[in-house]
């Protein structure tokens, strides 16, 4: 590994390392383009804080959606930068270290936390949008078999989810969201629904507005 120092000076060598967590922990994983970041990303991180739990939630800022063109993508410094304004709890640790690692699926994000940190329980989070296209993910059965997984309303997804190919799939390990709490500690595949307060907010609504002509 080349010296972090040297690695992306536009990014910040503070994002490029994995958060810091002690054995025990309860630690969320919220992976996203953040193009850009919104308050309905920081109601997730919030309810997801609350709901799961959580001792820690980090916000990893993805290089690249592998499934989303890169056209209309920000600078990752960008949407890094603009994280930090959204949210302000210090629980929320923003981060981009995939960028270091060259990771571009979650499975190998997944793979290298879980590597990392033993004796910590980790939990994926995601918007209820992202199950509908969750079975196009590399290794999608894999991260449901390793990796609790919590599913945050969305509106437009709140009942659609339930066609999904891995709601379907998986539909025996769906677990009450009253349980949520010890979701985290739950051995996979094991995952909830997590209905709750909502935000009707999109990345592509705002860059609309920001690029009516785009
Ligand atoms: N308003 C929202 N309510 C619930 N979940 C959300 C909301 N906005 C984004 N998310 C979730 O946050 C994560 C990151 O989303 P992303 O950065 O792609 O934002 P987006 O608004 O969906 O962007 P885009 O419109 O560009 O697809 C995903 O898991 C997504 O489902
Ligand atoms: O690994 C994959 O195949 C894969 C496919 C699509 C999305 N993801 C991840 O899902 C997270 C949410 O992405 P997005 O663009 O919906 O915010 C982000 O961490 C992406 O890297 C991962």
């Amino acid at each position: 590994m080349s010296d972090i120092s040297t690695l992306y000076p536009e990014v910040g060598h503070r994002y490029l390392r994995m958060p810091h967590v002690e054995k025990g922990m309860q630690v969320g994983l919220f992976g996203g383009s953040f193009n850009p970041p919104h308050a309905g990303h920081a109601l997730v991180a919030e309810i997801a804080l609350r709901r799961l739990a959580l001792d820690q939630l980090w916000w990893m800022v993805t290089p690249g959606n592998p499934l989303k063109s890169t056209r209309e993508l920000a600078p990752l410094a960008e949407r890094i930068q603009l994280s930090e304004k959204v949210m302000h709890d210090p629980r929320v640790k923003v981060t981009a270290f995939e960028l270091r690692h060259h990771i571009r699926y979650t499975a190998d994000t997944l793979a290298l936390v879980k590597a990392r940190n033993p004796g910590v329980d980790f939990v994926w989070i995601m918007g209820a949008d992202n199950l509908r296209d969750f079975h196009r993910w590399q290794r999608w059965r894999q991260i449901a078999m390793t990796f609790p997984i919590a599913v945050i309303d969305r509106p437009g997804s709140t009942l659609s989810f339930l066609s999904s190919v891995v709601a379907k799939t998986f539909d025996y390990a769906r677990v009450d969201e009253g349980d949520a709490p010890r979701l985290a500690r739950m051995k996979a595949p094991a995952w909830t629904f997590i209905h709750g307060p909502r935000s009707s907010l999109s990345s592509t609504a705002l860059r609309k507005t920001m690029n009516p002509a785009g």
